[in-house]
């Protein structure tokens, strides 16, 4: 110790151990009410460091007279940490906190860890469903956060007067890196950012993309068709991620993968869920993000996804448009706000504009919501399809008609999108099996002070989230049998009541509690899009093939649930194996 330190030391009172004790303790506390009061982010570094470390250091030198400088050092930081996080526990759990009134768990309501944890075991969407049933429609599932099973609230909260998202997408944000039109929290900013995007998948724009969706269809078809020549067995839902992802590529890149000729050699898919897997936990602790992204080891995933992005967004920009791509559109090439290419080519990673940063970060949505999503329902529904044998044999006959085999192929999407059958089967899969399961978060405008919604008051810094899994399977919008595949539900007119098998549940179809697409301004902007390419994808496969579990799993996957119990979700679902054996139909 310097002679000043040593001077200011030996000028401090000698307390007694147990009082040189509640100086940190002290100390804690006051540290929780300025975090209260100020609301300082991990990203505010000076405050950061004072806080959380310059402070209990100081506070420790009162335990210098009983105890060595180690010790003293690790009491203080001790006693220090265990008043400041026993004071956030027990405000959290008290009365007084705005959202008291809500059950939930014990630990979900004092710490956000709970649900981090929750979150890693990949069954988010099960166990939330099981909080309400066990709770309610109102659950308090983390300090400051909600989740509501309420259709009825849906368009205050997501609609066009509702909220704009919530603090979980800051989650998904590099810090110091331009928000992309998922993770942009400002409502106007959004709107800014959503034009491109409804350009780039309008109808119009779709048509251009109409002949890849064939393309890569019928290319499926042959390389499943390999495997009905041999005999063997084959993973369908690995083959529908390839296809998707193929497609993906031409669509956003005009052209840029070969994951079904070639195979996943560069591991393209385990980089994505490694990168959904990280982002899934950051969305959980969004506070976190300024000091996880300072951690190389921490973002190894996600810098290999950000890098992989670049790439494509390099090779695609110095290429030049061939045809109209999402890219186009994203990229403003239809516009004078383009990137000149000298601009293209000259902007070194790490070190680019505004516009090129902006770029890359919705290409990286394009990717992951433009393959995943479709990838994950067409297997879903397959596997509905080959447990449901009766199911299959009407939407066979339905296609049969529209499209009688022989006759060319299915690739009428107006006329796909007619067939009642099709359309049910999607629905109902999307029902109880919707790709973003749990996670469509809302939270009041910075400044806003808080949110009516209903009778529900929502402060500011709280947050509301709504799953599609949970509101989907609640029998008051969907009876009889919600948590079952019955597509009737989607064929009987609404007022209509019905008993199948020998349940006397009245008939219900509430679709204001359908949305697998989200909601209001901010819902899917690729729904048009997802839905040709599902429709025309199923139509060729069972146009061509009979498509069957394999017999010896049978058993596996109808009586011990495997395939439901191998979705994972991490914001999005990861599916497991689909092991299938493919015959030319006779
Ligand atoms: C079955 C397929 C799909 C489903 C179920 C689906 C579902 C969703 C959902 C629930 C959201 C809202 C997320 C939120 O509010 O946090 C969303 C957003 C979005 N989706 Fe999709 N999606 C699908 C396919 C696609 C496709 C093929 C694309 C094309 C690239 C796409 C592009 C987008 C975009 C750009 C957004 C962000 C919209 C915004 O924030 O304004 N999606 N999707």
């Amino acid at each position: 110790m310097t002679s000043l330190v040593m001077d200011v030391f030996s000028s401090l009172p000698r307390l007694a151990p147990i009082e040189s004790m509640l100086v940190p303790a002290a100390f804690g506390l006051v540290t929780y009410l300025i975090y209260k009061r100020f609301e300082i982010l991990p990203s505010s570094e000076l405050a950061t460091v004072f806080l959380l470390f310059v402070v209990p250091l100081a506070s420790s030198v009162f335990l210098l007279h009983h105890y060595s400088d180690g010790l003293a050092v690790l009491s203080g930081f001790s006693i220090y940490y265990a008043s400041l996080l026993s004071s956030i526990a027990v405000y959290r759990a008290s009365p007084w906190h705005p959202l008291a009134r809500y059950p939930g768990p014990f630990l979900a309501k004092v710490s956000q860890f709970w649900l981090a944890r929750e979150t890693t075991k990949g069954k988010w969407h099960e166990t939330l469903k099981e909080l309400h049933d066990k709770y309610g429609a109102y659950v308090r599932v983390g300090p400051n956060q909600l989740s509501f099973v309420d259709a009825s609230l849906i368009p205050k909260i997501m609609g066009s007067d509702g909220m704009p998202k919530g603090p979980m997408f800051d989650g998904a944000r590099i810090p110091h890196v331009p928000a992309n039109v998922v993770a942009i929290r400002d409502l106007s900013e959004h709107a800014q950012l959503r034009k491109p995007w409804a350009k780039g998948l309008s109808t119009a724009a779709i048509k251009e993309y109409s002949p890849t969706v064939v393309k890569r269809a019928l290319q499926l078809a042959e390389e499943l068709d390999k495997f009905a020549e041999k005999g063997e067995s084959t993973d369908l839902a690995m083959w529908m991620s390839r296809f998707a992802f193929d497609f993906m590529g031409d669509m956003v890149f005009g052209g840029a993968f070969e994951l079904m000729k070639e195979g996943d050699t560069s591991g393209i898919w385990g980089m994505i869920t490694e990168q959904m897997k990280a982002q899934a936990l950051l969305q959980r602790l969004p506070w976190s993000v300024h000091i996880v992204h300072k951690l190389p080891f921490v973002v190894a995933a996600m810098a290999k996804f950000t890098k992989f992005v670049n790439d494509c967004v390099a090779r695609r920009s110095n290429r030049g448009a061939r045809v109209k791509d999402l890219f186009y559109y994203l990229a403003n090439e239809d516009s004078d706000t383009a990137l000149s290419r000298s601009e293209k080519s000259s902007m070194p990673y790490g070190n680019v504009s505004h516009e090129l940063a902006l770029l890359r970060e919705n290409c990286k949505v394009a990717i992951v919501a433009g393959s995943d999503t479709t990838a994950t329902t067409i297997s879903n529904m397959f596997y509905y399809l080959m447990t449901n044998k009766e199911v299959l044999a009407r939407l066979r006959n339905e296609l049969d008609e529209a499209f009688p085999p022989g006759d060319g192929e299915p690739f009428d999407f107006v006329k796909l999108s007619e067939l009642k059958i099709l359309n049910a089967v999607i629905n109902e899969t999307l029902r109880l099996q919707p790709p973003v399961p749990t996670d469509l978060q809302r939270a009041p405008a910075a400044g806003s002070g808080s949110k009516r919604i209903g009778e529900h008051i929502i402060p500011e810094g709280t947050s509301v989230n709504i799953s599609p899994y949970v509101l989907h399977r609640q029998a008051r919008y969907f009876s009889p049998m919600p948590e079952k595949f019955w597509i009737d539900r989607w064929l009987q007119s609404p007022t209509s009541k019905v008993e199948p098998d020998s349940t006397s549940a009245h008939y219900i179809h509430d679709t204001s509690a359908y949305i697998p697409f989200a909601y209001g301004p901010a819902n899917c902007a690729g729904k048009a899009l997802a839905l040709a390419e599902i429709r025309s994808v199923t139509a060729l496969l069972l146009q061509r093939f009979d498509i069957d579990l394999v017999e010896e799993l049978r058993n596996e996957y109808v009586e011990k649930n495997k395939w439901e119990k191998e979705i994972n979700s991490f914001f999005v679902f990861r599916l497991g194996e689909l092991r299938v054996v493919i015959k030319r139909r006779a």
